[in-house]
């Protein structure tokens, strides 16, 4: 049905108007003044920003992890992300050593198929590069549509690639059009630093994030931007979390290297003081890279400012306190890594970014979506408002007050990192590919209805005519 949406305000990456908009079969059919469409329903947006659907280019949704696997599942994740104003994610498609790379592919299809309620895509882990791994990567690029490629720099002995690995991918990826996203921590001193605090007995959740100091982050994404300017190929550092690494994607930008850097809203928020909450709570905000002391946000907020860092991801990994997040009690290196933040990464990046003055109203979109449709090979398709676009729609009111709580999120853990903290600005509605999924803040999508998507490769437009290069 077609649909009209009026009296909003559309904001884009680079404009901000008053304009009506027109949605017909699922895309934006037209964008003026006083529109009209006969028997289009009418949808008021007074008082509400339309932005663009948010693009989560990182989570991982029931994911094996730690001994156990991620709770929520591309059900319960969709539709926390779609709640929170998102319309789109890009999953972790984990791999196997020695096992053939679709085996993964076909798993994660049938995990998200018939559960999402928003549309989504997967990156492929590249843990080793052998004859039979690169002579699968072009056709996973042709038929699947997958264009983007993760390698653990961290993680030893369970995900992480050596170094060769890490260059035989840049390389590939330069040749068949694909871009290489690295976990940046330095894998290897971690583990020294690790069994080093185990012997002596210094087992607590703080030690998490003292055996991965902010030097091991630096360190492998200098490593990795170095080893890319090298093979003249394209970097996306995941999850920056600390003034070490963005000073090398910075560094690398200046030298003319093809680096992007995404952080997540823990890192603009939370702290390391958090490790140390009593009664192993601490637990709860296990991540990696870790919570980093109080100064490093500020530096990460002047990076999505100036450009430094381009896109903000939830890295949704998310695991209950009770049964999950316990198994690391007295021993840190079990406590499963990773949170629950799919929901609330919109609003928290317009709440502490928009309305706090730290980055303008169109930044905004172009981190939470634009920038990320545009490296992944979604754009113009999504991640824009735009004729011919999809209609992934949000509807956000900027006047909303409220306080994240496990007691009101959609997420299927039973603790909110972010328990508390009061934020400006919610999402009431959103669409995917026209229709509501979120209406008038009440799920009223269904399981199944989200599209999987094959995305154009790097550098190009996902459109009829795939050869079209986008301007980055
Ligand atoms: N980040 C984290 O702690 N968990 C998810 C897996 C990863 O991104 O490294
Ligand atoms: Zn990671
Ligand atoms: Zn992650």
């Amino acid at each position: 049905m077609k649909k009209l949406i009026k009296n909003g305000t559309v904001v884009t990456a680079s404009e901000t108007y008053e304009a009506d908009l027109l949605i017909e079969d699922g895309k934006i059919a037209a964008i003026g003044s006083n529109l009209s469409a006969n028997g289009a329903e009418t949808v008021d947006a007074k008082g509400c920003y339309v932005f663009p659907g948010g693009i989560d280019p990182h989570t991982h949704l029931e994911m094996p992890f730690g001994g156990t696997v991620s709770k929520d599942d591309f059900e319960s994740g969709t539709i926390a992300a779609a709640y929170g104003g998102t319309t789109t994610v890009i999953d972790f498609c984990l791999t196997k050593k020695g096992e053939p790379m679709q085996s993964s592919i076909d798993e994660w299809h049938a995990k998200s198929k018939d559960k999402a309620v928003i549309d989504y895509g997967f990156h492929l882990m590249i843990g080793e590069i052998n004859d039979d791994v690169l002579q699968e990567i072009p056709r996973v690029i042709s038929d699947e549509g997958i264009t983007s490629f993760k390698v653990f720099m961290a993680y030893k002995n369970v995900f992480q690639a050596d170094d060769e690995t890490l260059f035989r991918t840049l390389v590939t990826a330069k040749e068949l059009g694909g871009l290489v996203m690295v976990h940046a921590e330095n894998g290897d001193v971690i583990d020294y630093l690790t069994k080093q605090a185990i012997e002596k007995g210094q087992t607590d959740p703080i030690y998490h994030a003292l055996t991965r100091p902010p030097e091991v982050e630096g360190e492998a994404t200098g490593r990795a931007a170095q080893l890319t300017g090298l093979a003249d190929s394209q970097l996306y550092v995941v999850h920056v979390s600390c003034s070490d690494a963005v000073e090398k994607i910075a560094e690398a930008r200046r030298k003319g290297f093809d680096v992007w850097g995404e952080t997540c809203p823990q890192y603009l928020v939370l702290d390391q003081t958090a490790l140390e909450k009593p009664n192993f709570e601490g637990a709860k905000y296990v991540w990696s890279p870790p919570l980093r002391e109080k100064h490093h946000q500020d530096v990460l907020w002047n990076a999505l400012k100036n450009g430094d860092l381009q896109t903000l991801g939830s890295d949704q990994c998310s695991f209950d306190f009770k049964g999950q997040k316990e198994l690391g009690r007295g021993d840190f290196t079990k406590i499963p890594n990773g949170g629950p933040i799919i929901e609330d990464r919109v609003s928290i990046l317009y709440s502490e970014g928009v309305t706090k003055g730290r980055i303008s109203l169109n930044q905004f979109v172009d981190i939470t979506s634009t920038r990320i449709a545009k490296l992944f090979g979604l754009y113009p398709q999504k991640g824009t408002i735009a004729i011919g676009a999809d209609a992934d729609l949000v509807l956000f009111d900027p006047t909303v007050e409220r306080t994240i709580s496990a007691d009101t999120h959609h997420m299927a853990v039973d603790y909110n990192a972010f328990e508390g903290m009061k934020v400006t600005g919610e999402a009431v509605s959103v669409l995917s590919r026209g229709e509501f999924v979120i209406r008038d803040k009440q799920f009223v999508g269904s399981p199944g209805t989200g599209k999987y998507v094959k995305r154009a490769k790097y550098g190009q437009t996902l459109t009829a005519n795939a050869d079209e290069v986008i301007s980055k």
